[in-house]
């Protein structure tokens, strides 16, 4: 017995480190393993130990979860901004629920990835279901936690899609920002019901009374239903519970109807492959069924179905109103893509309305700062890119920068997170090249519409830009921005917009002192640098978020950079013609410090077809060939001179200009670290 006993403890032990250990990525990455894989190799050689409960509470789990009554379940989402508090909330709902333990590390539990621990964002949804007992009544409440920065809100919605209900997080001190408007218009299109809370109330600068004020005024929300709390010390959070569970309905589903389930994120784990997160909307699954997605229309069968508590609890079945996950042998995170309804393969029923396949916005080049790194990086991209089913990747090459790829990102956000996580976690040294955007063109040249199947093109190179004459018209992604900001920023900022070719749609006062104002925008010219002017000349205190708005006409140019005449096919760009002058000065002066002086001038050129539009000249280094002659005949002097003109005039016509390898990245890259 004694034994037993310590070997008990033993296990509970090892497996509190494991838990701990499978979230420390800079310990797992120094053995060498992915977190996942660590875990698992462990794992498989402990299989008794694989199900049981890494935390203290095990109790709920004997809930037979066939007979849990539809009406006693809640699925709802937090939405906030970033900082005002998300993930702290949810610790504290996972802890006085029994989900996890409470120990002072609970410390973002659902933020699993080092990078979203490290900005103190959300990049995965996590989701976690509570077992929560109210007036003598035992509730189920699906957490199910949103990327709120997951751009451009596609990966919101469809989490919010799964929930009948939202808690909208708002900062006390901060009041309302950029993403609480965002996030709550998504909320509220879904018509699901919306919980206010003022969060921080413990800050000395707390003042839920003007945010109360605020979210009368801007979203239109009685200041009573607002709850006030204080996540970090857990003040008035079981209030929040409460009001789950008697403000948000429950699903409107039953298990008397054909299984249809909503998979709302998926992972891809390297021993079972993918692992779907799915919300029922109807029946019931169990293990063996065979399934097919919707939008593939390929057919799989079960192996595997749990709770998310928030770690994977494996249960036989899951019925109508409940949410989980699905492990059913699908090799790819793209045949389980986020929005998409999986339905019983003798069953079929209609999809669930609202999936797109993801489309990418933003595209940038990834290079490997050595040739000699291409392996590593390819495979570091390829591990991410399991796990991020809407990143596409092409392979491509540049005569400066060598082989490479042409990254698809949904949006700016997206990149930098990728960016970051390629970096952190496969410890690649990358050159990212500044982001384009895709531009589309009607296309009015018989022969190119047949060549292409279609009148519209989609171009992501410019070397691929078809010319004036063969087009009706070009078209450019449009982003409809959102900014709030204190009111003393209101001039600086409106000016920035200006330049940036922004189109004021809206300006109101949410408050005596800060506005929030509307910009419709082209998506290129908030691409590279928008958000950090906008930051440094707000000292911060602006916040900034968009979506998309569809394609307008524009008036785009090709641009070419000729170095002594000849193009250089890498730096040409699409500019819209009124930029052009200013992004070819700015292209002509980068490289004008960039690369060194040779034998001869070098002419830096911008130009738009023909049409030089702004030109440097980097000046020759010159020998001083009259270094021998002391005193004597000037006519000496000057045929010396002319001497060495002519040859200068030889050298650059047939001199090829030699542009190191660094030039190219300090002007192709995205911006100075
Ligand atoms: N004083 C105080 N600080 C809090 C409270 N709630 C959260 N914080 C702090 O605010 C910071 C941000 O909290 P998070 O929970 O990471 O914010 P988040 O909304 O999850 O951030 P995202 O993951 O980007 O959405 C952390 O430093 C928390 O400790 C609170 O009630 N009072």
């Amino acid at each position: 017995n004694m034994s037993f006993c310590l070997v008990r403890r033993c296990e509970a032990a090892f497996l509190r480190h494991l838990s701990e250990f499978r979230v420390s990525r800079r310990r797992t990455s120094s053995c060498g393993l992915s977190g996942t894989v660590w875990r698992h190799r462990w794992m498989k050689r402990l299989p008794v130990l694989r199900c049981r409960d890494l935390s203290s509470h095990t109790h709920q789990d004997a809930v037979d979860l066939s007979k849990f009554p539809v009406e006693r379940i809640r699925n709802f989402s937090i939405i906030a901004h970033i900082d005002h508090g998300k993930s702290t909330l949810a610790d504290r709902l996972l802890e006085m629920t029994g989900a996890i333990a409470k120990t002072e590390k609970n410390k973002q539990v659902l933020d699993k990835l080092q990078v979203e621990r490290e900005r103190g964002i959300t990049v995965k949804a996590q989701t976690a279901s509570l077992f929560y007992s109210h007036q003598g009544q035992q509730y189920l409440l699906n957490l199910i936690d949103t990327p709120v920065n997951g751009d451009p809100h596609y990966e919101v919605s469809r989490s919010i899609s799964a929930c009948q209900g939202v808690l909208l997080i708002v900062d006390a001190n901060q009041g309302i920002q950029a993403q609480t408007v965002a996030n709550f218009y998504l909320a509220f299109e879904a018509q699901l019901t919306i919980i206010p809370v003022i969060n921080k109330i413990d800050l000395k600068n707390a003042d839920p009374d003007r945010v109360e004020a605020q979210i009368e005024k801007v979203f239109d929300i009685p200041r009573e239903e607002c709850i006030r709390i204080s996540a970090k010390l857990g003040t008035n959070v079981e209030r929040v519970l409460q009001e789950v569970v008697n403000r948000i309905p429950p699903p409107e589903v039953s298990t008397d109807d054909p299984f249809k389930a909503l998979v709302f994120d998926s992972t891809f784990d390297h021993y079972r492959g993918v692992v779907a997160n799915i919300a029922l909307f109807g029946g019931q699954v169990k293990k063996g069924d065979r399934i097919v997605s919707a939008h593939l229309g390929k057919a799989y069968e079960v192996n595997e179905l749990g709770l998310l508590r928030p770690d994977e609890r494996p249960t036989d079945r899951l019925y109508a109103g409940q949410v989980g996950y699905m492990v059913a042998g699908m090799k790819d995170v793209k045949e389980a893509q986020i929005g998409d309804t999986l339905y019983l393969q003798q069953q079929p029923v209609e999809a669930l309305p609202g999936f797109k396949p993801a489309k990418p916005m933003v595209f940038a080049g990834m290079y490997p700062m050595d040739q000699s790194e291409y392996t590593g990086l390819r495979s570091a991209i390829e591990r991410l890119t399991l796990n991020d089913s809407s990143v596409t990747v092409q392979r491509d090459s540049s005569l400066a920068l060598g082989a490479g790829w042409r990254l698809g990102f949904l949006g700016l956000l997206h990149m930098e997170v990728f960016n970051q996580r390629l970096e952190q976690e496969y410890n690649a040294s990358v050159i990212v090249t500044a982001p384009t955007v895709p531009y589309k063109a009607v296309l009015s040249s018989a022969k190119l519409i047949k060549e292409h199947g279609s009148e519209e093109i989609t171009i992501v190179n410019p070397a691929q830009f078809p010319d004036r004459s063969l087009v009706s018209e070009y078209l450019e992604p449009m982003v409809v921005g959102t900014i709030l900001s204190p009111d003393t920023y209101t001039g600086k900022i409106m000016s920035l917009c200006m330049n940036r070719r922004g189109v004021q749609k809206n300006m109101v006062y949410i408050d005596d002192h800060r506005v929030m104002m509307k910009y419709l925008f082209p998506l290129n010219e908030i691409v590279v640098d928008f958000y950090d002017l906008l930051k440094s000349m707000s000292s911060g205190y602006a916040s900034f978020d968009y979506e998309n708005a569809g394609y307008q006409a524009a008036d785009l140019i090709k641009m070419d950079i000729l170095l002594n005449g000849r193009s250089v096919e890498e730096l040409t760009t699409i500019v819209h013609r009124e930029r052009a002058y200013s992004a070819g000065k700015a292209m002509c002066e980068k490289l004008k410090d960039s690369i060194p002086r040779q034998m001869f001038e070098i002419a830096v050129q911008a130009a738009i077809g023909s049409k030089i539009i702004a030109r440097e000249t980097i000046k020759a280094y010159r020998k001083n060939v009259l270094a021998k002659c002391y005193g004597g005949d000037i006519t000496r002097k000057m045929k010396l001179l002319k001497k060495q003109a002519e040859g200068k005039k030889k050298m650059r016509r047939i001199g090829n200009v030699d542009v190191p390898k660094d030039a190219f990245i300090n002007v192709l890259k995205r911006k100075d670290k």
